[in-house]
């Protein structure tokens, strides 16, 4: 008889949920079921073969995929169950398992974890610090080589013998002080948490013993987006028990450009010859044109040796549609018809759609289309709300309540709200301390307690630093006996913030700032379970660790809306309808990268990853021209365009481009694209429609008028029933102004606000 656990898997899959012995090796095409096998697998793991929770170590690629993971798992076997096994990226792993076991790296555990703003802040101090400017030595760029570095577990002692350029010399200087800097802080950078824990295990045979023996199943998704760090990571743990079980795709590693190692796996084959490799060979989520599509994208690929051939038995579908717009705008407005026809016509919900690009500055025109067509939508990777300043605010008084040597932190908010404690005294303490080789929270101690001789600082400036550290003080004393959302509530208390943001925004966003603080209130809810003690700690680590596709669904009462996705971001995600926008030399391939044909095949893979994203219908779309740069340029579709045999598209004019007397799609009949390897294909032999005829450039629409006018009565869901005091267009959205009696004068935009008329 089948076990429950296995009903609903092919017999591939099922054979490898029940393959639980040794190295397994799932290698397997988009939509086979892989990250469904791996959540069976836990079930069937636990249930069935009696292997408790706690010994299983799961990796994921997002806090997002570890979240929706838990969650099946806990419909297949209860949550708390679920709840017990050990699931995560590896940073929120790692930052779970050095808050228990750093202090072997004479590290304390109360580290708090500098997310990519506090490293900038950081690099930029030091740039001044070594009188370096700014503008000559991009603080982004000497991150991102120091970061590198550490991927590939190189060290400052280790990178000073390799240096070999001016740069790197420049490099090395602020390598060297970032890592001072970041031990004086006790914090670690995202790289930190993994490599530390690699170190730990390195040099801590004990402590890795205890892991080794723990995780009795080792299981990783997305294996191909490793890279040597994460790997030697998985090899350590692993070692106990041997039983790995990784799963992935050659063909979507998409991240070589952050370190993943396609030779992981290689070396894994090597490393471990008893491993059984399993394929999977049925894809449940696309048609087959959409298949098609894919496949012939990746068959052009110059390194085939990984091909896996996929198929499905949802053999009809429409064919993928290839849509030239004129420009951008078009574009975006076209997608955003074409979702209000498809809605119309099918009775979708807004959930369904997806519109991937390559880079995040595509995501504007198309966040423009959305709002004027009232289409509520879901920007991945736009700012978040742990990125607005009034939070980060916030949040850095909390961790120098958890731990006061956050110099970036203590720094952010000695003078917020403004306490007289400007510039200059901040930079003569810092410099104070530096001399007295003390943290700034040593030294405002040494002040406040009048042990200090000759402080730099004295009379007003002195008070009001005292004050600060008797603020924080008072607040670090109860740390440990109150929930977190008490603790919050103490710290606004004693700060007034809602003040603050008024003064320096003004009511309305100064009031639309405060109630992301209250929001703020509603996430200290969700650690209402654990033990007072743990909820700050365990709070700050998440906080720095939610990823970009984590705000996908960060409100959980979410209404529905069009998601909006960079292609990296969208791997491992589906969607019915997906409209893959900008496939034009430039954009993808991206400019960056033409002239390596690895990362051309990087970009390749790429679009493949997008192209297997979509269930049911997909839509690839290029402009005619396009603005980058602040300038307007005739576009060249993509090269991998031309890699698709025509008669897998069809071409969907837009509405302009069908009254044009020489249709694009004519011309490309009789004259199919050419193929085109690594070189930058001309615009002759490529799409008629980038070379054809002039198009008359089409005016922008008609802005339509104000619907509202001063003495409508409205109602808003949150403000209730107001008066309209005036309304404008602006762009192609409506500015209403409203006074809501008791709440204020509201400045709203129509598309958003969803007033009704009373
Ligand atoms: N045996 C099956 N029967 C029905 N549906 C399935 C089966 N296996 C997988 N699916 C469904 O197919 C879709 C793709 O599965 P899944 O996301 O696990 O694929 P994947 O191999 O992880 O893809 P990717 O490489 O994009 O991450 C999901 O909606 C999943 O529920
Ligand atoms: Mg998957």
């Amino acid at each position: 008889m089948t076990h429950p656990l296995l009903i609903g898997l092919n017999a591939q899959q099922q054979r490898a949920v029940q393959a639980i012995h040794g190295p397994v090796l799932v290698l397997a095409g988009p939509g086979s079921g892989k990250t469904r096998v791996l959540t069976h697998r836990i079930a069937y793991l636990i249930n069935e073969v009696g292997v408790r929770p706690y010994n299983i170590l799961a990796v994921t690629f997002t806090n997002k995929a570890a979240r929706e993971m838990r969650e099946r798992l806990g419909n297949l076997i209860g949550e708390s169950r679920a709840h017990d096994v050990m699931m995560g990226t590896f940073h929120s792993i790692c930052a779970r398992w050095l808050r228990r076991d750093i202090q072997h790296l004479q590290r304390a555990n109360d580290f708090v974890v500098y997310d990519a703003d506090d490293q900038q802040r950081v690099m930029k101090q030091i740039l001044r610090e070594l009188d370096l400017s700014e503008k000559q030595y991009n603080p982004r760029s000497i991150h991102a080589r120091i970061s590198a570095a550490k991927n590939e577990m190189i060290g400052v002692a280790e990178f000073a013998r390799s240096v070999s350029s001016y740069f790197d010399e420049i490099v090395l200087r602020c390598y060297e002080r970032y890592e001072k800097q970041l031990l004086a802080n006790n914090a670690l950078d995202f790289d930190d948490l993994l490599l530390k824990t690699v170190n730990l295990f390195e040099y801590h045979l004990d402590v890795l013993a205890r892991y080794a023996e723990r995780y009795v199943h080792v299981m990783v998704d997305e294996v191909q987006d490793t890279n040597r760090v994460q790997f030697s990571l998985i090899n350590q743990v692993g070692a106990g028990h041997n039983n790995y079980f990784l799963i992935g795709d050659i063909q979507q590693s998409i991240y070589a450009w952050r370190g993943a190692r396609l030779a992981n796996v290689r070396e894994f084959e090597e490393a471990h010859p008893d491993v059984q490799i399993i394929p999977l060979e049925q894809n449940y989520r696309s048609t087959q044109p959409i298949l098609d599509v894919a496949q012939s994208i990746i068959d052009a690929a110059y390194d085939r040796r990984h091909t896996t051939k996929i198929w499905t038995d949802q053999q009809d579908g429409e064919l993928v549609s290839l849509v030239e717009a004129y420009d951008h705008n078009e574009e975006a407005r076209w997608v955003a018809d074409e979702i209000m026809r498809i809605r119309g016509r099918e009775g979708r919900s807004l959930d369904d759609f997806a519109v991937m690009y390559r880079t995040n500055a595509q995501s504007r025109a198309f966040e423009e289309a959305m709002i004027s067509r009232n289409l509520r939508y879901r920007l991945v990777g736009g700012t978040r709300f742990y990125e607005r300043k009034e939070i980060k605010d916030i949040v850095a008084y909390l961790r120098i309540i958890h731990n006061p040597h956050d110099e970036v932190s203590l720094l952010r908010v000695i003078n917020v709200p403004g306490r007289s404690i400007g510039d200059r005294t901040q930079q003569e303490l810092l410099q104070w301390a530096r001399n007295l080789d003390v943290s700034i929270w040593d030294a405002l101690e040494l002040l406040a307690t009048n042990e200090a001789q000759s402080p730099p600082i004295s009379g007003r400036a002195r008070n009001a630093v005292e004050q600060f550290q008797k603020l924080v003080a008072g607040l670090r004393d109860l740390r440990h006996d109150l929930m977190l959302g008490e603790l919050i509530q103490r710290l606004l208390e004693r700060v007034p913030l809602q003040e603050l943001l008024v003064a320096e925004y003004g009511e309305e966003e100064g009031a639309e700032r405060w109630e992301n603080i209250l929001e703020l209130q509603n996430v200290s809810m969700e650690y209402l379970a654990l033990p007072t003690e743990d909820q700050l700690p365990r709070f700050l680590e998440e906080v720095a660790l939610v990823s970009d596709v984590d705000s996908l669904d960060s409100n959980k009462e979410r209404e529905p809306g069009v998601t909006l996705i960079t292609l990296h971001q969208a791997k491992g995600l589906e969607y019915p309808v997906v409209f893959l926008a900008g496939l034009e030399e430039g954009l993808l391939p991206h400019g960056r990268s033409v002239d390596d044909p690895e990362s051309i095949e990087e970009e390749r893979r790429l679009l493949y990853v997008g192209t297997t994203r979509a269930k049911q219908r997909l839509y690839m779309l290029y402009a005619f021209k396009r603005a980058t740069w602040g300038r307007t340029d005739i576009t060249i579709p993509s090269r991998f365009l031309g890699d698709i045999p025509k008669d897998l598209l069809q071409r969907t004019p837009t509405r302009e481009v069908k009254q044009m007397p020489v249709h694009a799609a004519t011309q490309w009949q009789s004259n199919p694209p050419q193929r085109t390897r690594g070189t930058q294909p001309s615009t002759s032999s490529m799409w008629s429609g980038a070379s054809g005829p002039v198009r008359p450039k089409r005016p922008e629409r008609e802005p339509s008028a104000a619907s509202y006018s001063a003495g409508d009565k409205v109602r808003h869901a949150n403000f209730g029933e107001g008066v309209v005091v005036s309304s404008k267009m602006v762009g192609d959205d409506e500015e209403v102004t409203v006074a809501f009696p008791g709440k204020g004068v509201k400045k709203l935009l129509a598309a958003f606000a969803k007033l009704e008329r009373v």
